[in-house]
């Protein structure tokens, strides 16, 4: 059963040793996959125990105040204790206060991780006074996986001439004072074949960029390569990016266009305030901020971005979700000033961005999770409606035709995998 109320039941939670289970993406459902996956090491959810859904500027704190009663009324059995056993529910985030999309976190049936070599089974049952499992070790069988899908993905609501006009309308806004940095996005549709089997999906996203977050969460699937925050106790890492630049395409031209992006004032200004935006929004919540003194080159498959990473201590009983929240949204996927971009971004797309481009990932009983930005994703709703999005940073210096090109490049992730 799948519950929609915020009251939280009591939930008996038992972790056990598995056997090695294989490729853990393999073990979620064809039509409801539940993951969080990277170099192979994460989770995977079977089946919902729980779902709570939000909505509204509140979502996140919302969400943070029902996990705690939750694990408040959970009694959990884990001899494992490995990062992601245990207890944990998948979340999944709207981009805009006002979207019209629900968010959600969904508590799994069942959990199978996979963390340096040793793998492990949750089972999370909803019966009143159920006994944890009673075995300590188990095995499960590898399921098997529908073929590759092939989705032809067109124009959405905006398409390639209005992205264009968009961008060169948001240079005007910010020429004009006001904002200066606008993080606009545009839409591919499509429609997925009956019966397509969307683990192949996750499988080929998770193939081609190892490196980056496969996650799965309620119909939003991608391969994303920005962490908004991860923690681990009281340590808090996130990575910017902002910054992007083509591959080249031998060994040379890759080299050139790596510091050529590095070197480009352009991009570096877009990434500036980026990072300046995380951390001002952490100085208030951490102690112990750091972070890198410069930007570094992140190589991608696709795309050289830059990155910078972060490090910061938080108080005790600060969960990862509060430290999402309190840095939702960035200048990497809204702009700056944040409110000023926020209503630029609206008005200009024209078009609710649902849970693209909010965080997207899990979280344990103890608080300890990590959020990522849904980026290079793609909503596959239950009829099969497919919608991908993908957006650049505009600044001052930006040329339309310029990022039409960087979002192409940055649907690959999506546009690949449903080749
Ligand atoms: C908005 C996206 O990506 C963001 C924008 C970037 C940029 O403008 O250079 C780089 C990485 C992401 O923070 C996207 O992939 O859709």
């Amino acid at each position: 059963m799948t519950r929609t109320t915020t009251a939280a039941p009591p939930l008996t939670v038992s972790t056990r040793i598995l056997d090695d289970p294989g490729t853990v993406l393999r073990h979620t459902l064809r039509d409801r996959p539940l993951a969080f996956v990277r170099n192979g090491d994460g989770i995977v959810g079977i089946g919902e125990a729980l779902r709570f859904t939000f909505t509204g500027p509140d979502r996140m704190r919302d969400a943070a105040a029902v996990w705690r009663s939750v694990v408040e009324a959970a009694t959990v059995d884990d001899p494992v204790q490995l990062r992601g056993s245990g207890l944990v529910a998948f979340g999944s985030f709207a981009f805009a206060d006002d979207s019209a999309d629900e968010s959600v976190l969904i508590v799994p049936r069942v959990v199978i991780g996979r963390r340096r070599g040793k793998a492990w089974l949750t089972a999370i049952d909803t019966t009143v006074g159920a006994e944890p499992l009673a075995f300590t070790r188990t095995s499960v069988p590898v399921p098997h996986v529908g073929p590759h899908v092939s989705v032809t993905l067109r124009p959405g609501r905006i398409d390639e001439a209005a992205y264009a006009a968009n961008v060169a309308e948001a240079v005007r806004r910010i020429v004009a004072g006001g904002a200066q940095k606008v993080v606009l996005a545009r839409d591919l549709v499509g429609t997925l074949p009956p019966g397509a089997d969307r683990r192949a999906v996750l499988l080929d996203l998770a193939a081609a960029y190892p490196q980056c977050v496969t996650f799965a969460v309620d119909g939003l699937v991608g391969a994303t390569p920005e962490t908004l925050a991860r923690t681990d106790g009281t340590r808090l890492t996130a990575r910017v990016l902002a910054g992007s630049a083509a591959r080249g395409t031998d060994e040379v031209s890759d080299r050139a266009a790596a510091e050529a992006l590095a070197a480009s004032a352009k991009d570096v200004e877009e990434h500036a305030f980026a990072i300046d935006s995380l951390l001002a929004s952490l100085r208030p919540l951490v102690t112990e901020l750091r972070a890198d003194p410069e930007p570094f080159r992140l190589q991608l498959p696709n795309l050289w971005h830059l990155a910078t990473d972060v490090q910061a201590t938080l108080p005790p009983d600060t969960t990862s979700l509060d430290v999402a929240d309190a840095l939702h949204p960035t200048a990497a996927v809204a702009g700056t000033p944040t409110d000023v971009a926020v209503r630029l971004v609206a008005e200009l797309e024209g078009v609710d961005r649902g849970r693209y481009a909010g965080p997207v990932g899990w979280m344990g009983a103890t608080g300890d999770g990590e959020w990522m930005l849904a980026l290079r994703s793609a909503r596959i709703d239950d009829d099969g409606t497919v919608r991908a999005w993908a957006g650049a940073g505009v600044v001052a210096g930006s040329e339309p035709a310029r990022e039409v090109a960087e979002t192409a490049l940055k649907f690959r992730p999506v546009t690949d995998a449903l080749a």
